[in-house]
């Protein structure tokens, strides 16, 4: 640093008295969430500002908000307590003056957080957006997409959003497990690989069952597999007029999963349940919305709008007290949501190992059929 202006940062560190320091403080509480990289540094400087150099172990690297934090509060080294202190004073005061002169909007991609190859995640508005990333695919569920997934529902359940949303990019919320998936059989064999993809299913599913905030699907387009069954664990399913919603487990050979087994009798019948579940009925948007899996339809044109408005006067109820009344609905069912999880994922295990299945993946691979 040139000599000169270490010397002025000294002298104004100086200035920032105990008083300009509180009045920041409740200052920044009133202030448009202004992204993540910058309460980063907000809460850095508070650490430096109020306990001094950082002092606590590193958190491990699946714990990725911890380690964000600890990460910007170590690089401030040995910055002395009364330049943090001046230097958080005056990142508000220019918080406040830019949030009351412009509302420029950062684009997208600055606002990604880093470390995702099948989603783009996003932090705004205190909403978490999970956004599937696999366009040209459809975004069919990878094991790298699902490993990904749950990892971004872990950090959004220690995040600072109020709400979390699940949407997919491009025409097609998702087209499903990528059948691909049972191609890669590892050395042990095809039992090993659908023991270890009946885990890895019960764990992605278990995500959904124990996620303790508000959790939306803004499905922007079809919805095939596992991506429909699981909506019987979100709270509110938004759904564009494009949207279907298939299940074709039979014609795979396969079983209901995603807790679908319990949620889909509960909410739409028994009867409704087996014509989707068995006979892998596609319903219409309008169609799954009478019956209950749909929450609100919103015309396709105006679906993006209509939904992020709402869900931004959403996120803007008190946070605590809207997971406490999503406990208060769900908790008691959670044991047997777990039970039912481990009932389906052991069921399939079984069905990846039929003729039925193994034939119905080849004729999909080798595009013989479709859906
Ligand atoms: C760890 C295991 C956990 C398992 C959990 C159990 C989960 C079960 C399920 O989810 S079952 C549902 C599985 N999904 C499907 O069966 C859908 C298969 N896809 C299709 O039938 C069609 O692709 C379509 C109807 C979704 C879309 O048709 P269309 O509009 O004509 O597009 P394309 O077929 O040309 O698709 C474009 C591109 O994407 C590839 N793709 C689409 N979906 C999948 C998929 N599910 N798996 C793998 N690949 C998929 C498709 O092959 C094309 O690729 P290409 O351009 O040819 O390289």
């Amino acid at each position: 640093m040139v000599p000169a202006l270490q010397l002025h940062m000294s002298k104004t560190a100086m200035r920032a008295s105990q008083k300009d320091f509180e009045s920041a403080l409740s200052q920044v509480k009133r202030l448009k969430d202004p992204g993540n990289e910058v309460k980063l540094k907000l809460y850095a400087l508070y650490k430096q500002a109020t306990e001094g150099p950082c002092n606590t172990p590193k958190p491990g690297v699946f714990d990725l908000i911890n380690k964000a934090k600890w990460d910007a509060w170590n690089a401030l080294g040995s910055l002395p307590k009364e330049t943090a202190r001046q230097n958080y004073v005056d990142l508000v005061s220019g918080l406040s003056s830019s949030s009351d002169s412009s509302s420029q909007v950062k684009p997208e991609a600055d606002r990604k957080q880093p470390g995702y190859e099948t989603l783009v995640v996003t932090s705004e508005d205190s909403i978490t957006k999970i956004m599937m990333n696999r366009p040209a695919k459809k975004n069919a569920i990878t094991i790298q997409m699902y490993n990904e997934i749950m990892l971004a529902l872990k950090a959004a359940s220690k995040d600072d959003s109020a709400i979390t949303v699940l949407t997919g990019n491009g025409d097609y919320y998702s087209s499903g497990n990528d059948l691909s998936n049972f191609t890669d059989i590892p050395p042990e064999g095809i039992e090993e690989k659908a023991k270890s993809s009946a885990i890895l299913l019960r764990d992605f599913v278990d995500c959904f069952i124990d996620f303790p905030k508000p959790l939306i699907a803004v499905v922007n387009g079809p919805a095939v597999g596992i991506s429909v069954t699981i909506l019987g664990l979100f709270d509110t399913v938004y759904a564009s007029s494009r949207a279907t919603f298939h299940t074709p487990f039979s014609h795979l050979g396969q079983s209901p999963e995603g807790c679908s087994s319990y949620t889909f009798p509960k909410i739409m019948g028994p009867a409704k349940a087996a014509e989707m579940l068995i006979f892998g009925k596609k319903l219409t948007a309008a169609e799954a919305c009478a019956q209950g899996l749909v929450t609100e339809v919103f015309p396709d044109s105006t679906f993006q709008k209509e939904v992020w408005t709402r869900l931004k006067a959403y996120s803007k109820l008190p946070p605590n007290a809207m997971r406490i009344s999503k406990q208060v609905i769900r908790n008691r069912e959670k044991e047997k949501l777990r039970a039912i999880n481990a009932e389906e994922s052991r069921a399939l295990q079984e069905r990846w190992l039929s003729d039925e299945c193994t034939n119905a993946v080849m004729n999909f691979l080798t595009r013989k059929a479709k859906l």
